[in-house]
């Protein structure tokens, strides 16, 4: 499983009989001064020969794609064909595509006679509604430049979304709201096992405060600076790079804002309140899109490992059902529900596995295609 990421390449090997993880790693911090990976292309070299001493086992590599178009919904098996598509849909997801795409190229490369699979991050939400995936612009326009919502963190969604059922004893019924908070942040809504709406939208910037990028805001805005005398890619370049929790206080790790929010940093506090309040009116717009709520999850590094960030965004919930145990709360990890008896929405920790659901889907799609 290779999750090639915009500054980091992530690794697993993993035999699906245990499972067992028999290598894993990650290459952080490429193309930064002092690092000793310039790109991608070394780190991913790096993890070939880590590989190596297994590649008699090897049956598959599966890739973590963020953006599949309008035309994957489901994991595929790559062909030149499936690499310029990937290829077609990289302008909407420039942080991205190109490096995974780079993990393809390579491991194509070392390994051409193994099967490889993309795996698409908005593959999962493909069965959001007509009325959930579509902006309110001119249709013409909208078809013509690919307008429409896609959403992300899929691969994370569907397997975080299928524990948090389990956890409550509905695995086919539950709808669930998934909180994936990471350096990316969205909340998705599923019902039944599909998706039926999710923040992200046409590209992975909108919706939920990110480590270091704004989510939703108002579009006039984009103008404004615009007409100001910035240019369309600096724009860009500060919603994504240093807006979020980055652009507000100058810090995008939870942990480091979090102290700082301890000792009274007023920018931190501010930074801390943005983020919370926007959680908490996505939780408040999925109840009322789901109707009826079994269950709120909450995933990616924030969302696993901060009590304080669900404490905080869940007070004040209770009129709707959702009461958290304060020592569930803040006890140790592993998939777990952390809401009180009297909740009548569970609220549940579910460490995220995007790599086992990588593997897990190219081990389905392979016994898929060998049975044809
Ligand atoms: N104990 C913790 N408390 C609060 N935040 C944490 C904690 N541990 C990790 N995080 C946050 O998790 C973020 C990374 O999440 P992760 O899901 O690993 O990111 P990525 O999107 O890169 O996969 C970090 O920026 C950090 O803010
Ligand atoms: C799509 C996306 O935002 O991914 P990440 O959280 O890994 O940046
Ligand atoms: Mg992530």
């Amino acid at each position: 499983m290779i999750n090639s990421g915009s500054s980091s390449v992530k690794y697993q090997l993993i035999d699906l009989d245990g499972p067992t993880r028999l290598v894993a790693g990650t290459i952080g911090r490429i193309g930064e001064p002092g690092s000793e990976f310039h790109d991608h292309e070394a780190a991913l070299e790096r993890v070939g020969e880590e590989v190596a001493p297994h590649a008699g086992e090897l049956t598959a590599v599966g890739h973590r794609v963020v953006h599949g178009g309008a035309t994957f919904t489901g994991p595929a098996l790559i062909t030149d064909d499936v690499v310029k598509q990937i290829e077609e849909a990289a302008p909407l997801a420039p942080l991205h595509n190109p490096s995974n795409l780079a993990g393809i190229e390579v491991m194509r490369r070392l390994h051409p006679d193994l099967p490889q699979v993309a795996v698409f991050d908005t593959a999962f939400h493909s069965t959001i509604t007509p009325a959930a995936r579509t902006y309110a612009i001119d249709r013409e326009i909208a078809e013509r430049f690919g307008v429409r919502r896609y959403g992300f963190h899929g691969t994370s969604t569907a397997y975080v979304s299928r524990v948090a059922a389990e956890l409550v004893g509905k695995p086919e019924t539950a709808n669930v709201i998934v909180l994936h908070l990471g350096n990316g942040a969205s909340a998705t809504a599923v019902s039944e096992g599909r998706c039926v709406d999710t923040s992200m939208g046409m590209t992975p910037l909108e919706g939920l405060v990110m480590g270091t990028r704004s989510g939703d805001l108002d579009p006039g805005v984009i103008f404004h600076l615009i007409r100001g005398g910035m240019t369309p890619d600096e724009v860009e370049a500060m919603l994504v790079h240093r807006a979020g929790l980055y652009g507000l206080c100058g810090d995008n790790d939870m942990r480091t804002v979090l102290d700082r929010v301890a000792a009274g940093d007023e920018d931190a506090v501010l930074a801390y309140d943005v983020y919370c309040h926007r959680l908490r009116k996505y939780i408040g717009a999925y109840i009322a899109v789901l109707g009826r709520v079994d269950v709120v999850a909450f995933t990616g590094g924030v969302g696993e490992n901060s009590a304080p960030v669900r404490r905080k965004v869940l007070s004040g919930l209770a009129q709707m059902g959702i009461r958290l145990d304060p020592t569930r709360n803040s006890s140790v990890r592993g998939a777990r529900l952390v809401s009180a008896d009297d909740s009548s929405v569970a609220v549940a920790v579910v460490p995220t596995d995007e790599e086992l659901e990588i593997a897990v889907e190219t081990a389905d799609i392979l016994a898929r295609t060998n049975c044809e």
